[in-house]
């Protein structure tokens, strides 16, 4: 099988430049100015005028299959990531039955391999269920085919599991990708804890819940060597934290979501269930920080966290809403549009944070359009404003707060081992 993708502009040293690009049995024969086939192709998809970036890369999805597949299932989620430009994704364990054993695990790539319309690497937990300091079987679960590992949804809330969990990690040379939240500073609350949650009578959730940890953690990766990669970082100390743990050399690494960089708490008016996530929006010098954070590279990654839930719960107050909102198909046209548009990103560093970054440091093979490579691509449309709207999105949730804005970037093709993943109808 062979494609031929004509006339994509793509990012070469930083700049947009036309490029054609030749794919055989799945794989990228050959990139350059202008390939003329020298053998018939299969197809010739016409590139003209859009962007040809390579596919993106989520480290962090909640896919909510087995157990919430009213939520969500492996087939409709990895079907939302390609509709975002994704051809790679990191499914949470959060699922139910978590794959916390290595058969569990094993039953979960069986799943995905099936139904995952993208690339799809699976973590595995780092406690029994999610919870508690039963260390999982993380040499069992290595060989089942584990990515990483990670609690996410809950903290681990005892220094001494996550002390052994990232002796045991940094020795299987594999990483722990922490939800950093301490129980006990939490107090109960639906939105981060300021001016905003007093105003509005919501109980807060003091940020220091995700930075206290965060400290506890970097000093144990100090202390063990692991590779220590903090998810969704929401806050101004959080960020200070491991900026100076990466000045000190320690082997830390994060991700920040589209939503913490797009909104703070200060959008939240009223009760609205779609701007309830964990961690919460922080406050309007948090969402600064995060931003230098990304620009002066303590940050890392951005990743989703896309967390699909259903209308009815979703209709609920914040009070009783589960916390998280979708992301995975909003993603790169909202920060497309208001931070690339607005010159405050380069469209290289924002292909950097959402497809480069993510797959070198995690080893993945992907993030790039190379000759012998995955032929695992996406095609955007910068230039046709378009309108997020509920109806075209494939994920089963409709929980986004971006329903209504007007963008640009919208994903015509998204291309995984050659094939075609996601096709745009217009
Ligand atoms: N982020 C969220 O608000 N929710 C996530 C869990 C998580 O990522 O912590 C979920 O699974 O719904
Ligand atoms: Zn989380």
């Amino acid at each position: 099988m062979k494609r031929l993708i004509k006339n994509g502009q793509c990012l070469v040293d930083g700049h947009l430049q036309v490029r054609d690009l030749l794919i055989v049995d799945g794989k990228i024969a050959k990139i350059s100015q202008h390939i003329t086939a020298a053998t018939p192709v299969d197809q010739i998809v016409d590139a003209q005028g859009l962007f040809m970036s390579p596919g993106l890369v989520d480290l962090h999805v909640h896919l909510r299959e087995p157990g919430q597949t009213d939520k969500e299932t492996v087939k409709t989620g990895s079907l939302a990531a390609a509709h975002g430009g994704y051809t790679t994704i990191a499914a949470m364990p959060n699922v139910i039955p978590a794959p916390d054993t290595p058969e569990r695990m094993r039953d979960m790539l069986v799943l995905n391999q099936r139904d995952g319309a993208v690339h799809l690497v699976q973590y595995a937990t780092i406690t029994t269920a999610r919870g508690g300091d039963e260390l999982v079987d993380m040499p069992g679960l290595k060989d089942a085919g584990a990515f990483a590992f990670s609690n996410d949804g809950n903290g681990v809330q005892t220094a001494g599991t996550m002390y052994q969990a990232m002796i045991q990690a940094a020795r299987l040379n594999m990483a722990v990708v922490a939800h950093a939240e301490d129980d006990s500073l939490t107090y109960g609350g639906v939105m981060h804890e300021g001016s905003v949650s007093k105003r509005l009578g919501l109980p807060g959730i003091p940020s220091v819940s995700e930075t206290a940890q965060v400290a506890r953690d970097v000093a144990l990766a100090a202390a063990t060597g692991a590779h220590y990669h903090v998810c969704h970082v929401s806050s101004a100390a959080t960020v200070q934290v491991i900026r100076a743990a990466k000045a000190a050399g320690v082997n830390v690494t994060c991700e920040v979501s589209p939503h913490h960089l797009l909104l703070s708490d200060e959008k939240i008016t009223r009760d609205n269930a779609m701007l309830k996530m964990n961690p919460p929006l922080g406050s309007e010098q948090d969402r600064q920080a995060l931003i230098a954070g990304l620009l002066d590279g303590t940050i890392d990654v951005i990743a989703t966290d896309h967390a699909p839930h259903t209308d009815a719960e979703k209709a609920q107050s914040m009070l009783k809403a589960p916390f998280g909102i979708t992301g995975s198909e909003t993603a790169f046209a909202m920060l497309y549009t208001k931070f690339v548009k607005s010159g405050l990103f380069s469209l290289a560093q924002l292909i950097n944070w959402m497809s480069v970054s993510p797959a070198e440091l995690f080893g993945l093979n992907a993030g790039k359009l190379t000759e012998g490579q995955s032929a695992d691509i996406a095609l955007f449309d910068l230039t046709t404003p378009f309108t997020i709207h509920s109806d075209d999105f494939l994920s089963k949730g409709h929980n986004s707060p971006f329903i209504g804005e007007q963008v640009l970037g919208k994903t015509v093709r998204t291309i995984v081992s050659g094939t075609d993943a996601y096709l745009s109808k217009d």
